[in-house]
């Protein structure tokens, strides 16, 4: 074993919020130690958002020339997967290498160590038979993993996850997706805009099954019409593959080349010695205060603290953990205005809490509703126009608690209404504001007269 090596702060995986946490704490003079290992950025610029938002961009496109060729004239595109393809490659994931994100870290100040990290006491972390001892603590950012579903036959088989499915040089004539949560939906419509056919089998009754009903019901009927298959309600009991895959359930048989599973995320948190500092390493996630403090000489910041599995809610915490780290009274964690976008088309935002969250917690539920298709801005523009906004609100506070928008630009349209849960903003005096003529937000007035508070 060799000597153990002294530092103030150790940041166990390099995730957005640890790369952001690692970067500040060093600039601000703080003996930082980052462990990472596989690629230090996490899975959000390699194999998450920025990957996948790059093919759903190029597809946003093909659905455009969908709409031109009926309001403007005949329009056609060419799909080409290559040109996407390696814009993910060249441009975003550089091949799939971190150079760029290791070289930055280091240049402000972090000690980076390449390796398996595990806690071995407070404070300490051991790193390919060395030990790192933190006079602070250690930051946990371990983040995910594709969940690996117990279904006959699924592990013996080739099945793509979202770190395979973003290095695809070239599409497939079929795909299977079993989930039709955020992953399975965004990829679903990329996908099948560029010709292939696209089957989603999802478990729950509905697709995007933690939003709002009316908006599983809009993107259902949306995806129907542009051809691709929505199986809800399935259980499957099997998967095979002979040079081609067949999934069964009950009486439905389906098959298709590839098989993509996008049925959620497991944490990675059981390989990391969390007994060595006395929580359960089977806990499904690791319990955070607001200073994102998890125990003795312990923070933990993103996926696995269960607040919301995105890379904002890890920056967010990042920083909170920044300010506990420096001394700092500031800010705490607060979780009432999380925002959320699927960027489908409809582009699906949202924001804290839907009606049924709500009524679950007991409140006083109000809700209020506007179709966007009947807005101004949604007649002028016709096709393409589909959407809605939801309003829920608290009637025993008069504040909204939470709002979906689905429809053009819903995914920016919702930073108006997360302001307004965020600051406690009464949703008259948001009523009261004016509204620029003709736009989507416009639409928020009809939502807010139909809440009447
Ligand atoms: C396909 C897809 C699309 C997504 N799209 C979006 C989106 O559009 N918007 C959005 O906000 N979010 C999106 N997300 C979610 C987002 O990627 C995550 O929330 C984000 O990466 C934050 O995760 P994290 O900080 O917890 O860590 P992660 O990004 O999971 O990184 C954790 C890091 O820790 C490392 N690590 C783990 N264990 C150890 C260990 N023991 N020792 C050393 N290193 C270790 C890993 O190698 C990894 O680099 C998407 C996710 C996926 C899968
Ligand atoms: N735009 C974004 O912000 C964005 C995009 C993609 C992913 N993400 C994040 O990544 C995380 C993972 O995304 P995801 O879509 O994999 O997870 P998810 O948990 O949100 O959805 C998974 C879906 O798979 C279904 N499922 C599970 N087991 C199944 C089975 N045996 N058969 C059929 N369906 C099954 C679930 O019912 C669920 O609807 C999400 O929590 C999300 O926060 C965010």
């Amino acid at each position: 074993m060799s000597e153990p090596v002294a530092c103030e702060v150790i940041v166990l995986g390099l995730g957005p919020g640890g790369q952001m946490l690692a970067t500040k704490l060093a600039e601000a003079g703080v003996d930082t130690v980052g462990v990472e290992m596989h690629l230090v950025g996490g899975e959000c610029p390699f194999y998450g958002c920025t990957p996948t938002k790059l093919l759903i961009r190029a597809s946003h496109l093909i659905g455009a020339v969908g709409l031109a060729d009926r309001l403007a004239g005949p329009a056609t595109v060419t799909p080409e997967w290559s040109r996407p393809a390696s814009r993910v490659t060249e441009e975003a994931t550089k091949g799939w290498t971190d150079d760029a994100n290791a070289e930055a870290v280091q240049k402000a100040g972090v000690r980076l160590v390449r390796g398996h990290g595990r806690l071995t006491a407070p404070g300490v972390v051991e790193v390919d038979g060395v030990s790192y001892v933190a006079s602070q603590g250690v930051v946990l950012n371990t983040g995910t993993e594709p969940l690996v579903l117990p279904i006959d036959g699924l592990s013996d088989t080739p099945y793509w996850t979202n770190r395979d499915i973003v290095q695809v040089t070239e599409l497939p004539r079929s795909l299977a997706i079993i989930g039709g949560g955020p992953i399975g939906c965004e990829l679903a419509q990329a996908i099948s805009r560029f010709g292939v056919e696209v089957t989603i089998i999802e478990a729950a009754d509905r697709l995007l099954a933690v939003e709002e009903p009316e908006t599983s019901t809009l993107l259902t009927k949306i995806f129907e019409e542009q051809g691709i298959a929505v199986h809800t309600g399935v259980e499957i009991s099997r998967v095979s593959y002979d040079d081609g895959f067949t999934i069964t359930a009950g009486d439905l048989t389906i098959e298709a080349e590839r098989l993509l599973v996008a049925a959620g995320r497991s944490n990675n948190i059981t390989d990391i010695g969390l007994d060595a500092v006395g929580l359960d390493p089977e806990a499904p996630v690791v319990e955070t205060d607001e200073r994102m403090r998890a125990g003795d000489k312990l923070w933990a910041i993103g996926d696995i603290t269960g607040k919301g599995r995105f890379t904002h809610v890890s920056d967010y915490q990042a920083e909170v953990a920044l300010g506990d780290l420096l001394g700092e009274a500031g800010p705490l964690a607060d979780y009432r205005a999380v925002s959320r976008v699927t960027f489908t088309e409809p582009e699906v935002g949202s924001v804290g809490l839907t009606e049924e969250q709500a009524t679950k917690q007991g409140l006083d539920v109000r809700t209020g509703f506007a179709d966007i298709t009947e807005s101004a801005r949604g007649w002028l523009d016709g096709a393409g126009n589909e959407g809605h906004i939801k309003l829920v609100a608290d009637a025993s506070t008069g504040l909204l608690v939470g709002a979906t928008v689905a429809g053009p630009t819903g995914g920016d349209l919702i930073a108006l209404l997360t302001l307004a849960v965020h600051a406690k903003v009464p949703p008259a005096t948001v009523r009261r504001m004016h509204f620029a003529f003709p736009t989507y937000h416009g639409a928020v007035m009809t939502a807010l007269d139909d809440l009447g508070l």
